[in-house]
């Protein structure tokens, strides 16, 4: 963690609710908890983001994971490590973990892709929304297609696995990661579970040896469900399989 600020990345496949619940988890920190949140996205709005979110047609490969590598380092230089400085908890819609997974689709080896974003800031806490597959493309169908990723035939099935397969490889990495099944909860929910996460870590955060600024830790009220912590899986084991198959 860096300073009193933190970095949480919310990630998972096309469709299962990241911008919504991202929405959701600001409005409650900040309107409930009067925490200050920097709530942000990738790619970025810049010209350097918005050329890769509407240039998935266009750019392929390593071309498309260098142009994505290029906009975090700018996030981070020009807007994430500033907000954490300044104590905020910085909520970001997608970061690596979606780099793992798309640029892998894309035909960019994993390790690859790992060795591009050596530099990047680690995630206090990466939180995976999952849904069965067959739930994430009658969303995306509901939605509508942003991407060329989304448009791929059995893109949720692909996604829905490479996910897994990224959780897996950043715990393996002493990455802090939980998965929510955004199957049947809703966001509204989704929401009140990650922020009691995000106030119990940054509660012990304060409460480290050395701290003048104790903070108890924040009850969150309607808080239900829950999280599963990633390295807490049997060895070995991929991320919740509770809705494989349903
Ligand atoms: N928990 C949820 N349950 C049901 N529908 C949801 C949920 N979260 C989001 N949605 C709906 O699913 C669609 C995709 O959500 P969105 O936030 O755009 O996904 P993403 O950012 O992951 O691509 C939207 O129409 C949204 O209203
Ligand atoms: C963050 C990130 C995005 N992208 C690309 C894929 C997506 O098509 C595009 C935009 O992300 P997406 O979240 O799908 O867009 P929207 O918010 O409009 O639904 O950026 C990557 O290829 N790798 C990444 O690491």
């Amino acid at each position: 963690m860096n300073g009193q600020g933190m970095l949480i990345a919310v990630e998972g496949p096309g469709g299962v609710g990241k911008s919504t619940v991202t929405a959701a988890l600001t409005t409650l920190l900040r309107d409930e908890f009067a925490v200050n949140v920097c709530a942000t996205r990738e790619p970025t709005d810049t010209p350097l983001g918005t050329m890769a979110r509407q240039g998935t047609d266009v750019y392929r490969g390593l071309a498309m994971a260098h142009l994505i590598a290029a906009d975090r380092y700018q996030h981070l230089d020009e807007q994430i490590r500033p907000a954490m400085a300044r104590g905020e908890i910085v909520v970001c819609d997608r970061y690596i973990a979606s780099s793992l997974v798309l640029q892998v689709m894309d035909g960019v080896d994993r390790e690859t892709v790992w060795r591009m974003n050596e530099a990047a800031e680690r995630p206090d806490l990466v939180v995976l929304l999952t849904a069965h597959p067959d739930v994430l493309t009658n969303r995306l169908a509901r939605r509508g297609t942003h991407s060329r990723f989304e448009r791929e035939t059995d893109s949720s099935h692909i996604e829905y696995g490479l996910f897994a397969e990224a959780a897996k490889f950043l715990a393996d990495r002493d990455v802090p990661i939980v998965e929510l099944d955004a199957t049947a909860a809703d966001p509204d929910t989704l929401a009140r579970i990650i922020a009691g996460d995000v106030l119990t870590m940054r509660s012990h955060k304060s409460h480290a040896p050395g701290r003048a600024d104790l903070q108890p830790q924040q009850p969150v009220p309607g808080a239900s469900g829950e999280a599963t912590l990633v390295p807490d899986r049997p060895a070995g084991a991929g991320p919740r399989t509770d809705r494989d198959g349903a």
